[in-house]
């Protein structure tokens, strides 16, 4: 009883794997040497499980992630395996077990409150943020009413708040679709005529707005006579969200006219040229799209694997498979998703693996809000 709470789970968690009642999931033999097991406790009452691969393979190792979760019951029967990570010399696996119940997500009653303490700084809950000195573009997928657009607003309102830098920040929103987003001061949407000039030409500015962004970098770069950030300086970043993806991509014609580059390839050119070169300038993209699946009617593999930090809302192991390799999902338990709710992964160094996330609750009103501050941003 005076056990600690690691020491409790490790004990747990061996006689569920070495306990023959308890299904042997390891799949031991008589005899055999039992594999060493240990449990710390990290930080927001997480706990590390570490087993060593020295009779049973890495892979057997990693198969028994669900089956620790369920292990785990009574007095832990809040906690599962939310990450697995095996080590590069195949040695051991680690499992990240955590209290899947706590509600880590952030309410907020006024849009001042989401300003965050660093223009760099993207916070999606308690526990996570995106961290854009390193990460990149975004992709966020989500079937209908997931919580992807409102998800994304939370995102560009904590940019807004920065207001403007004396760079030439931009924040520029695509809505394809003519919807909520398009009546707000500042939203590109279709042309009268149903074409979607207007939508390449904004794209278009951004794109300069990119290259002129990174030519002030380079020339304070040379003055420093070292390769400066944009977060060295007092850069704001800037966010190109194009709502909708697909349905935009269907808006442009496959050929363009003669003399003029409206079409399609001239859209996916630029596209390609901010997500692969925009974040050494603090240049985004964001991209949403409601079926995770790629290429045909979907998204260019080459995109889905430039964009850094990926987001899927109220996901299904399926979906999340077209988005991540499926070694990175293996220990997702399958559970009932609220609107909001998410996976979430970015190239930072702290979210590489797929984890679980709740977007902020904004309880304001979110489009008024975003209309002011797009206004004032541009004012
Ligand atoms: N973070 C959240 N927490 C709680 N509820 C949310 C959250 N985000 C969205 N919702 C609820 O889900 C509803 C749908 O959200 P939203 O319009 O953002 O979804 P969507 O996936 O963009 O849908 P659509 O494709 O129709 O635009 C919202 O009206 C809101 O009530």
């Amino acid at each position: 009883m005076k056990q600690s709470q690691a020491n409790k789970i490790k004990y747990k968690v061996m006689k569920g794997l070495f306990s023959y009642p308890y299904g042997n999931p390891l799949h031991l033999k008589d005899g055999q040497i039992l594999p060493k097991i240990t449990c710390t406790s990290a930080d927001n009452g997480r706990f590390i499980l570490t087993i060593y691969a020295t009779t049973v393979t890495v892979e057997d190792i990693q198969n028994v992630a669900p089956n620790i979760s369920s292990i785990l019951n009574r007095k832990f029967e809040r906690y599962a395996v939310t990450i697995s990570n095996a080590d590069l010399a195949f040695n051991y696996v680690q499992f990240i077990i955590e209290d899947v119940m706590i509600d880590n997500s952030l309410h907020f009653t006024n849009v001042n409150q989401m300003k965050t303490d660093r223009p760099i700084k993207i916070i999606i809950d308690k526990n996570n943020h995106i961290d854009l000195t390193a990460s990149g573009s975004m992709l966020v997928a989500g079937k209908t009413r997931s919580g992807k657009t409102t998800g994304i607003i939370s995102i560009l309102l904590q940019a807004l708040l920065w207001g403007r830098d004396e760079y030439g920040s931009n924040i520029t929103i695509i809505d394809p679709k003519q919807a909520e987003l398009s009546v707000l001061p500042h939203v590109v949407t279709v042309d009268k005529d149903g074409e979607a000039r207007k939508i390449l030409e904004a794209m278009r500015v951004f794109e300069t707005i990119m290259t002129e962004r990174q030519q002030r970098l380079n020339e304070l770069s040379k003055q420093q006579g070292d390769a400066m950030h944009w977060f060295d300086y007092d850069f704001h970043p800037c966010f190109l969200f194009i709502d909708e993806y697909v349905a935009c991509r269907s808006l442009f014609p496959k050929k363009a006219e003669k003399n003029s580059d409206y079409c399609l390839a001239t859209f996916d050119a630029l596209i390609k040229r901010i997500v692969t070169m925009g974040a050494s300038a603090g240049c985004y993209v964001i991209i949403s799209i409601a079926e995770a699946s790629v290429d045909e009617g979907g998204l260019p593999t080459m995109l889905k694997n430039a964009m850094s930090t990926k987001i899927l809302f109220r996901p299904t192991l399926s979906e999340g498979r077209l988005m991540w390799n499926s070694e990175k999902l293996k220990t997702f338990p399958e559970r009932v998703y609220k609107q909001g709710d998410a996976w979430f992964s970015s190239t930072d160094g702290i979210h590489d693996d797929v984890s679980f996330v709740h977007f902020p609750y904004m309880d304001f009103s979110v489009y008024k809000e975003l209309g002011r501050l797009l206004k004032e941003y541009y004012l």
